[in-house]
């Protein structure tokens, strides 16, 4: 049974992670939740419980016992059928808007072969450490962590890696320290291939977005990606349409390069819903290249992404 007597001695931020505090032969054994702390986190309340206790004439010993809830993290995937057609860019700018939206929110650059999630989140050239063998995310000023191969690789070196090895770095991006994300966002490689399908199923998502240039060829890859979801037994959240009408910046007269509405049109014949379409846009590319993510401001070329991560949420509200 909890003293009230040493409860009443803590701090009520300490006392609100203690489930229970019992005194027993002159022994206080703490049970502390230490749900989304990280090591050092809990080395400083375990010393601060334990001097506040063993301070007082009726406590010789002190035990804190460590418990943590099972946290139930989620993973969504973002797939393209074919590369350059913006799934990076997407991925980075959802995961800074659902972390303003106060979503604890997490980024696997699992692009292996081609990592441009550290340029994007603007933290390249950082390294993560290791904790318990395992990788600790490496901070964005975004608040968003983020792990890719391109904070383990140096700049410029190709990776010539079979799929057995991807799969391994992989599975060390993924099964990392998350802390006390509740989401994370995986930006798959482009295509649809054998390496895909092994992540999807050793690490089955919750949902999945696919992302899609308006163009026909793009449009065909695009379906072939929302079979390999099926495959893998993944929902699709829905289509995004990148690319989209182009403003010229010298008359601001639009013109669409590569068609227009071809991604809610191919959403409509698939059954799947549309989550919205990204201009094409001169600001995007150079703000993404900057590491300063559009979906971090409030300038016209956030809303698309804003509006996407709204949908995003809504959809992690109502299934996760
Ligand atoms: N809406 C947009 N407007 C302008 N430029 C964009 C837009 N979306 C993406 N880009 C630019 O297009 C290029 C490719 O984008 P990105 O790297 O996100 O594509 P990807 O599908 O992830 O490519 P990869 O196949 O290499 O993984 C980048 O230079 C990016 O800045």
């Amino acid at each position: 049974m909890t003293n009230p007597d040493l409860s009443a001695l803590l701090p009520a931020s300490i006392a609100a992670r203690v489930s229970s505090l019992t005194l027993k032969d002159r022994r206080a054994l703490a049970v502390l939740d230490v749900s989304g702390m990280g090591d050092q986190e809990r080395k400083d309340i375990s010393a601060a419980i334990t001097d506040i206790l063993s301070a007082q004439d009726t406590v010789d010993d002190v035990r804190i016992a460590m418990t943590a809830e099972r946290k139930t993290r989620q993973l969504i995937a973002i797939g393209s059928g074919k590369g350059g057609v913006g799934k990076s860019t997407l991925t980075a700018n959802l995961a800074v808007a659902l972390a303003r939206k106060g979503r604890k929110v997490g980024l696997v650059d699992a692009d292996i072969y081609g990592p441009s999630q550290p340029t994007l989140l603007g933290n390249y050239g950082q390294r993560p450490e290791v904790s318990e063998d395992k990788l600790v995310p490496v901070a964005s000023k975004f608040g968003v962590p983020v792990l890719s191969m391109g904070h383990l690789i140096d700049a410029g070196r190709a990776i010539a890696w079979r799929g057995p090895m991807a799969g391994k770095a992989l599975t060390q991006l993924i099964d990392a320290q998350w802390g006390d994300a509740e989401v994370i966002l995986v930006d798959l490689p482009p295509g649809t291939g054998d390496v895909q399908l092994t992540m999807l199923q050793k690490f089955k998502p919750a949902g999945a977005i696919i992302v899609s240039t308006p163009q026909d060829l793009a449009l065909i890859d695009a379906a072939r990606a929302g079979q390999l979801f099926d495959e893998a037994e993944v929902p699709v959240i829905g289509l995004v349409e990148n690319m989209a009408g182009y403003a010229c910046p010298h008359c601001g007269e639009l013109s669409d390069p590569f068609g227009k509405g071809g991604v809610e049109t191919a959403a409509g014949r698939l059954e799947l819903p549309f989550l919205g379409r990204i201009p094409l846009h001169m600001d995007i590319r150079q703000s993404s290249d900057a590491g300063t993510p559009p979906a971090a401001g409030d300038s016209a070329q956030a809303a698309p992404f804003l509006a996407i991560a709204e949908q995003l949420d809504a959809w992690l509200c109502a299934n996760v």
